[in-house]
């Protein structure tokens, strides 16, 4: 049993979330992503073992991630006796309500309680929170000042007010108690039925208790989105930029017709080039290039030539498509370069024309454009003027904040 005035404290650590914002991903919810090389979790289990006041730690997973929690934690710590795995509930406050209740009441004093994607809590946080603690607080909630002007919008996407940021925080995690208040706190908040209180602080405030704020840190962001991981994954990366390349290839045949389209631009001539959509072979190897910068499959994929919507249907969509999955996905596009292979028309001509539209449709600037053409020196079948190719590459970078 603890002596009266005795400090000891506990830690739950939530991950049994499904991490619906940040999209499915191979590697399973975002706090098994991999950033700097390990799961997102690895590296928050990493701050708190390793942390001389943590008695004992739960962590709270999903029942369908025991594996991948199990592979998280042989990247973070030996088989640790301190170490307690529960499962969660359908929401956070479900979740952290099955931590508390699995830690040792007779042991623990007082509970750090954090999000497992927030692997950047920085020690400064805990050690205020435990002068806090010394000090008789029973809550502690490290928070930042907000910054931004703030607008509320109204249901049409237009601002509805001004809203002011005098006094106004943002709260972060971890979020620390007195055990017994809080465990005290939760379980009523739970029997009134109510299971969406998104944060452990406002169930103290909804339970009378004194909430006190310490000063947390701008570094101590929370993984929401998946540009949060990437942005994440780069800063661990050292400062080394995450530039990646990706190739495409495609041709098409060409027939008797009345004109091509090649980088979204038509040209008159007399065959025209048949297949998916309206067969643009320079804009479906780029399309291919961009993708293959983040593993997002290829054209055929996101759209396949057996579906009737594509028929004849104009091939800057699945280029505007790919460059969204690119950004989304936290990429900054830097240069898209189109070679074609054709024996007729003559690109010369066209080459600037095309390259604005390439420019347009991914919006980035004209100079990270480039169209380039040969001809086949009548060599093959692109020689006998029975089909066009091209090839293409894109350069990414990840991580960016401008994405
Ligand atoms: N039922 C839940 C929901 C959330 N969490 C955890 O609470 C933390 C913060 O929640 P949030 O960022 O909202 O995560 P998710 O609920 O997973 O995300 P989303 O709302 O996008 O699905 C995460 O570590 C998450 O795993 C949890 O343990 N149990
Ligand atoms: C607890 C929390 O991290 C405080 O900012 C946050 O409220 C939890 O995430 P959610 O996105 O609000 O569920």
């Amino acid at each position: 049993m603890l002596a009266e005035n005795a400090l000891s404290c506990g830690v739950v650590i939530v991950a049994a979330g499904r991490g619906e914002r940040a999209g499915s991903h191979a590697e399973g919810p975002k706090q098994y992503r991999r950033i700097g090389g390990r799961p997102v979790i690895s590296h928050t289990l990493d701050l708190f073992v390793n942390w001389p006041h943590a008695r004992h730690i739960v962590v709270v997973i999903h029942p369908d991630d025991a594996a991948l929690f199990e592979t998280a934690r042989a990247a973070a710590l030996p088989a640790g006796e301190r170490l307690t795995v529960v499962h969660g509930g359908p929401t956070r406050q479900q979740s952290v309500l099955a931590g508390l209740e699995a830690l040792p009441a007779g042991e623990v004093s007082h509970v750090l309680i954090q999000d497992a994607v927030r692997p950047f809590v920085e020690p400064a946080i805990l050690e205020r929170t435990l002068t806090a603690f010394q000090h008789g607080a029973r809550a502690v909630l490290p928070a930042v000042a907000v910054a931004d002007t703030l607008k509320r919008a109204d249901a049409n996407g237009n601002v509805a007010e001004t809203v002011s940021r005098s006094g106004l925080f943002a709260a972060q995690t971890p979020q620390s108690f007195h055990l017994a208040t809080i465990l005290e706190a939760h379980r009523r908040a739970s029997a009134s039925g109510r299971t969406d209180f998104t944060d452990d602080a406002s169930i103290a405030e909804w339970a009378g208790v004194r909430v006190h704020l310490v000063e947390g840190s701008a570094g101590n962001v929370k993984l929401t989105l998946q540009k949060d991981i990437a942005m994440a994954d780069q800063r661990l990366s050292h400062g080394l930029p995450d530039v990646r390349t990706g190739n495409g290839y495609d041709v098409h045949q060409l027939v008797e017709g009345d004109g091509v389209t090649l980088c979204g631009l038509f040209i008159a001539h007399d065959q025209k080039l048949s297949g998916h959509s309206d067969a643009d072979v320079a804009l479906h190897a780029l399309t291919d290039a961009l993708l293959a910068t983040c593993g997002a499959g290829d054209i055929g994929d996101h759209f396949p030539p057996s579906d009737p919507q594509w028929k004849g249907a104009a091939s800057r969509i699945f280029l505007e498509h790919a460059a969204g999955i690119v950004r989304a996905k936290g990429g900054t596009i830097m240069n898209a370069d189109v070679s074609l292979i054709a024996e007729a028309p003559k690109v010369g001509p066209h080459r600037e024309a095309m390259r604005r539209n390439l420019a347009d449709f991914l919006g980035i600037s004209i100079d990270r454009c480039s169209v380039k053409a040969t001809t086949n020196e009548k060599i093959g079948f692109i020689g006998r003027r029975e089909g066009i190719a091209a090839i293409a590459t894109a350069t990414v970078v990840y991580g960016g904040t401008d994405a």
